[in-house]
């Protein structure tokens, strides 16, 4: 049994987390933090991570940028593994994610469902025909009102899977509205939406002359965030320090 800690327990993925770790029988919630009390669990709550005394295996984050140094400091101290879900983090956090991973097992992933971790993949391939073929890069992402980043880790993180394709050479671009010219062949831009309870969609266009090929995933449902990370908790629950991703945890 995987003994995990969950962070940002009370927020709307931990909740999710804890309903699908009550179902299973290979991992158990023994702890949550969250600096929101307002929530009953069947596991003790502490409002910061420092405060957390209860042995565990693996931590599972879902909370906000400004809580993960703390967490990460934490799991460094405890050499304890860190499933990382939480998006919007800065260039300077992620240079302490590369950091803490010298010292414990840090999985890091903007998405853990099998769609996008897949669809990374196909636009690798896609890229590789239609970049320099002269085809436009652009990115559409659509999420919830309460989502306080933008864009999203994903929309950036299928840039990032598209620009290793094309040997790094695009640049992003966020907001047009200032620029008064053309747009670059090697740009990829990125677009965000943000309305009503959409739980996350992501569109990868690739506008050529005469013809457009649009990659779309749609989460339905956050459950299939959810069941990624407990599958993710239960891989990194004893492995040694190193940065993991979900290629290692998805075996395509
Ligand atoms: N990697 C993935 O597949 C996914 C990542 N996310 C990311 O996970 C994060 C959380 O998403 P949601 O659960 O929708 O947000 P949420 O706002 O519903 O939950 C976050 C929780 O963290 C708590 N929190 C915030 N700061 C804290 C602190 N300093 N100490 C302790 N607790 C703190 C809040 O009180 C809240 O209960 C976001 O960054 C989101 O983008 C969300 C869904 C999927
Ligand atoms: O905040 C969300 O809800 C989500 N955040 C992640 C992101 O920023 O990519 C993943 C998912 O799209 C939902």
């Amino acid at each position: 049994m995987v003994r995990a800690i969950m962070h940002g327990c009370n927020g709307k993925m931990g909740q999710v987390i804890s309903g699908l770790a009550k179902a299973d029988e290979q991992i158990e919630i023994v702890a949550g933090i969250d600096r929101y009390m307002g929530i009953t669990n069947d596991y003790p709550v502490f409002d910061s991570i420092e405060k957390c005394d209860v042995e565990a295996d693996v931590v599972i984050d879902f909370s906000n940028a400004a809580a993960v140094d703390a967490l990460l400091k934490y799991c460094v101290e405890k050499a304890l593994p860190v499933v990382l879900c939480t998006t919007g983090l800065s260039e300077e956090q992620l240079a302490k994610v590369e950091e803490a991973a010298g010292k414990t097992a840090v999985l890091k992933s903007a998405n853990m469902s099998l769609g996008i971790n897949l669809l990374m993949k196909l636009l690798q391939d896609a890229a590789k025909v239609l970049g320099p073929a002269g085809y436009d890069i652009e990115l559409v992402e659509k999420h919830h009102n309460q989502k306080v980043d933008a864009p999203s880790g994903t929309a950036l993180a299928l840039a990032d899977s598209i620009n290793e394709a094309l040997d790094q050479e695009y640049t992003y671009v966020y907001d047009r509205s200032q620029v008064r010219q053309k747009r670059d062949q090697k740009e990829i831009g990125i677009s965000a939406v943000r309305g009503g309870t959409i739980v996350g969609d992501h569109e990868v266009i690739f506008a050529g002359v005469d013809e457009v090929i649009e990659f779309k995933h749609t989460a339905y449902s956050k459950s299939v965030f959810g069941k990624g990370a407990v599958e993710a908790a239960k891989f990194l629950a004893g492995k040694p320090a190193g940065r993991y991703d979900m290629s290692d945890v998805i075996h395509f």
